[in-house]
C-alpha cells in the first residue's frame, strides 16, 4: 500500500468507517493518533535504548530472562531456516533478549527487531510489541497494520507473559522481516508464540512455587503431567497465593484468584490434594469445576525443605492427615496417632475392612512423612520377578506402600522379607483387610513378615461406625456436584442407615448415581442404587443391644448400622427387652 493510501485508511478507521481491519488494531491507530500525537506519515526510526538503560533493563528482567530462555530456545529451533526473529519485550516494551539469524544482523538491527530496541506504544506505534502491551491479550500486527511508515514491512506477532500474582510482566514477540501477504499466514506463530507464553509462565510458577502445593490442569489426560493448561499455587490452608494467565481464565473469569480458597473455585478442598498427584491413574484425577465443567488435575506437593519448613508447608502436610475424618472421637483420636507417627520411620500396617481409606491414609502419612517418593504395590498375585522389579524402582529411603499384604503370594514373601532387610532405609506402610496377627497365629501368615511390617498398627473402622458418615456424605457430595445440588431428608435418612459393606468406595459409587440420576438440584431416596443386603448379623442377645445402643448414645440409626439391621428392627428389639432411650 502506498503512504497516502495508509494515512487514508488510518483517517477512515478513525472515522468509524469499516476497514476491514481487526478491531484490536484500530483501537492502537486511535491510541496513536488521539493519545499519543503520532503522525502515520513519518518514518521515525527504531528508537534503541543506550547501553547502561539496556543494562539496567536487563537487570531487572533477569528474573524473567532466565524463566523465558529455554522456552525462546525451544522456540527458535522450532521455526529455524524460516527467518524469525525472536524478541522478548520487558513490560516497558524494551527488547531485553534476542534470538535471530545473524547473516541478518544489521538489517535486524536497523529494523529494531534487535537488543534494546524500545517498541512500546507511545513511542513505536502500533506494534506488536506495543499493542500487546496495552490489550493484555496477544495479538498480530501485520505489515501495514503497523501505524508508523517505518514498520510496514514486518509482521509481527506478540502473546503477553504474566508473573504469578496476574501482572503483565514481559511480551514474547516473533517477527519476520519479510512475510507473505495475508495475514492468516501468521496463525501458525501466534499458535507457537501463545504455547510458549504459557510455558514460561508455568516453568515461572513451579520455579517459585517449591515450597507450595500446586495444582496443575489439563483439558486432556494425556497432556497434564507434560504439558499442562494452567496451574495455581496454593497456601496450606488452599488459598491461591500463584496462577498462570490460563488458570484465571479458566477458573475465575473476572473473579481474582488470588487469595480465593480452591473450594470457591473447584469442588474439592485443600485435602484432596493427595489424591490428584501423580501416582493415582489420570483419568482417576478429575476435578470439577463450579460451573459444571471437568479438568484433570496434577497436584504437586511442597518439596522436603532443606531449612525449617514454612508455617504453610507445614499446615499443608499435616492437614492431609487431620482432613481425612469429620468428627468422629475414633477416627480423631487414629489420625492423632497417624500424626505423631508420620515422621518416624516405624513401619506402619493399617488395616480395615475394604474400602475404609486405609491408601488413603497411608498416602496422607507418606505426604506428613520425610519421605519424598513413595511406591505403591499391590501385593494381590505380584510374583517374585515383578515385586524385584517393582521394587527396583523404589528410591532408596523412600516410602513403600504395600497394599493387600495378606494377597502377595509365598514365593513373594520370601523375598519381599530379604528385599526388606536389603533396603532398612525404606519407610514401610502396608493395608490389609485380614486380621494378620491371628493369621499368624494360625500359620496362615509368615511371622517374619508380620513383623517387619507391623511396627505400629492402625485400624480404621467401618463406615457404618462412624459418626462422621454424614460429613462425609456432603464432603464427598460438593466434590461431585455444584454447590445447590442437595440429599432430600429422606435420602439422607436412606443413606446414613445402610450398611455400607464396601465403606467410602461404596458411599462414592452410591453418589456417582444419584448425581447423574438426581432431577435438577435434589438428590432424592429413589435416585440412589438399591442397596446391597447387609450381611446377616447373628441374633444380637438383647444385652449386647443395649451395650451396642449405650456406644452409640441411643443413636438409633447409627445403632442400626452397626448391627446390619434397619431402624424399626432396633426398636422392636428394644420394645422386646424393655430398653428406652435415657431421657
Ligand atoms: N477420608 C476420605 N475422604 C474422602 N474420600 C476418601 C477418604 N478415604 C478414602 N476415600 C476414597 O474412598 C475410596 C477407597 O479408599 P482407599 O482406596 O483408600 O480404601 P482401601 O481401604 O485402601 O481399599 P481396599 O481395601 O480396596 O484396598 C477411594 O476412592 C478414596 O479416594
Amino acid at each position: 500500500m502506498t503512504l497516502h493510501g495508509h494515512v487514508r485508511e488510518i483517517e477512515q478507521a478513525l472515522e468509524g468507517r469499516a476497514t476491514g481491519r481487526d478491531a484490536q488494531v484500530t483501537d492502537s491507530w486511535r491510541r496513536c493518533v488521539e493519545l499519543y500525537k503520532m503522525d502515520p506519515a513519518r518514518a521515525d526510526p527504531a528508537h534503541i535504548v543506550t547501553e547502561p538503560e539496556l543494562r539496567q533493563h536487563r537487570k531487572q528482567a533477569e528474573w524473567m530472562i532466565s524463566a523465558a530462555r529455554s522456552g525462546l530456545q525451544n522456540l527458535f529451533r522450532q521455526v529455524a531456516g524460516q527467518n524469525y526473529v525472536l524478541l522478548l519485550a520487558n513490560a516497558e516494551g524494551v527488547c531485553v533478549d534476542f534470538f535471530g539469524d545473524p547473516s541478518f544482523e544489521s538489517e535486524l538491527r536497523q529494523s529494531g527487531l534487535y537488543l534494546g530496541a524500545d517498541w512500546s506504544e507511545e513511542l513505536a506505534g502500533t506494534c506488536g510489541v506495543g499493542a500487546c502491551l496495552v490489550s493484555g491479550e496477544p495479538i498480530t500486527i501485520h505489515q501495514d497494520d503497523h501505524f508508523g511508515n517505518a514498520h510496514t514491512g514486518l509482521s509481527c506477532t506478540a502473546a503477553p507473559i504474566y508473573d504469578s500474582l496476574g501482572h503483565l510482566a514481559a511480551v514474547l514477540d516473533i517477527s519476520l522481516l519479510r512475510s507473505p501477504s495475508p495475514k492468516r499466514s501468521q496463525n501458525l506463530a501466534m499458535s507457537l508464540v501463545t504455547t510458549s507464553a504459557r510455558r514460561v509462565e508455568m516453568a515461572n510458577l513451579m520455579a517459585e512455587s517449591r515450597r507450595e502445593w500446586v495444582l496443575r490442569l489439563s483439558s486432556s489426560p494425556e497432556f497434564l503431567d507434560v504439558d499442562p493448561e494452567a496451574a495455581v499455587s496454593l497456601d496450606g490452608a488452599g488459598r491461591v497465593i500463584g496462577f498462570t494467565r490460563a488458570a484465571q481464565r479458566l477458573l475465575g473469569g473476572d473473579v481474582p484468584l488470588l487469595g480465593t480458597p480452591v473450594d470457591e473455585l473447584l469442588h474439592m478442598s485443600v485435602d484432596d490434594l493427595p489424591d490428584l498427584m501423580r501416582d493415582r491413574p489420570t483419568e482417576d484425577r478429575l476435578v470439577h469445576l463450579r460451573d459444571g465443567g471437568a479438568l484433570f488435575g496434577h497436584a504437586i506437593s511442597p518439596q522436603a525443605p532443606r531449612t525449617r519448613p514454612s508455617a504453610p508447608a507445614l499446615q499443608a502436610r499435616s492437614s492431609a492427615v487431620q482432613g481425612l475424618a469429620g468428627p468422629d472421637p475414633a477416627m480423631s483420636q487414629l489420625l492423632a496417632r497417624a500424626e505423631k507417627l508420620a515422621p518416624t520411620g516405624v513401619p506402619l500396617l493399617i488395616s480395615g475392612e475394604m474400602g475404609t481409606g486405609k491408601t488413603r491414609l497411608a498416602r496422607a502419612i507418606h505426604l506428613a512423612g520425610k519421605a519424598e517418593a513413595l511406591l505403591q504395590i499391590d501385593c494381590a498375585a505380584l510374583g517374585v520377578e515383578d515385586l524385584r522389579a517393582r521394587l527396583g524402582g523404589c528410591a532408596a529411603s523412600g516410602t513403600l506402600l504395600l497394599r493387600r499384604i495378606e494377597d502377595l503370594p509365598e514365593d513373594s514373601r520370601r523375598v519381599l522379607v530379604a528385599e526388606l532387610d536389603a533396603r532398612r532405609q525404606l519407610r514401610v506402610i502396608a493395608t490389609t483387610t485380614a486380621d494378620l496377627s491371628a493369621a499368624v497365629g494360625q500359620g496362615a501368615f509368615p511371622a517374619t513378615l508380620y513383623h517387619r511390617v507391623s511396627g505400629a498398627q492402625l485400624a480404621l473402622p467401618p463406615l457404618r461406625q462412624r459418626q462422621d458418615l454424614g460429613w462425609m456424605i456432603e464432603r464427598m457430595l460438593r466434590r461431585r456436584a455444584p454447590e445447590g445440588v442437595r440429599l432430600t431428608p429422606s435420602a439422607r435418612v436412606e443413606l446414613l442407615g445402610r450398611f455400607w459393606t464396601g465403606n467410602l468406595r461404596e458411599l462414592e459409587q452410591v453418589l456417582d448415581v444419584a448425581v447423574a440420576l438426581a432431577e435438577g438440584d435434589v438428590i432424592d431416596a429413589p435416585d440412589l442404587p438399591p442397596a446391597p443386603d447387609a450381611p446377616k448379623a447373628d441374633a444380637a442377645p438383647e444385652e449386647s443391644l443395649e451395650q451396642v445402643l449405650e456406644s452409640c448414645h441411643w443413636n438409633m440409626a447409627l445403632a442400626a448400622r452397626r448391627l446390619g439391621v434397619n431402624r424399626s428392627t432396633v426398636l422392636r428389639r428394644m420394645r422386646k427387652a424393655g430398653l428406652r432411650a435415657p431421657g
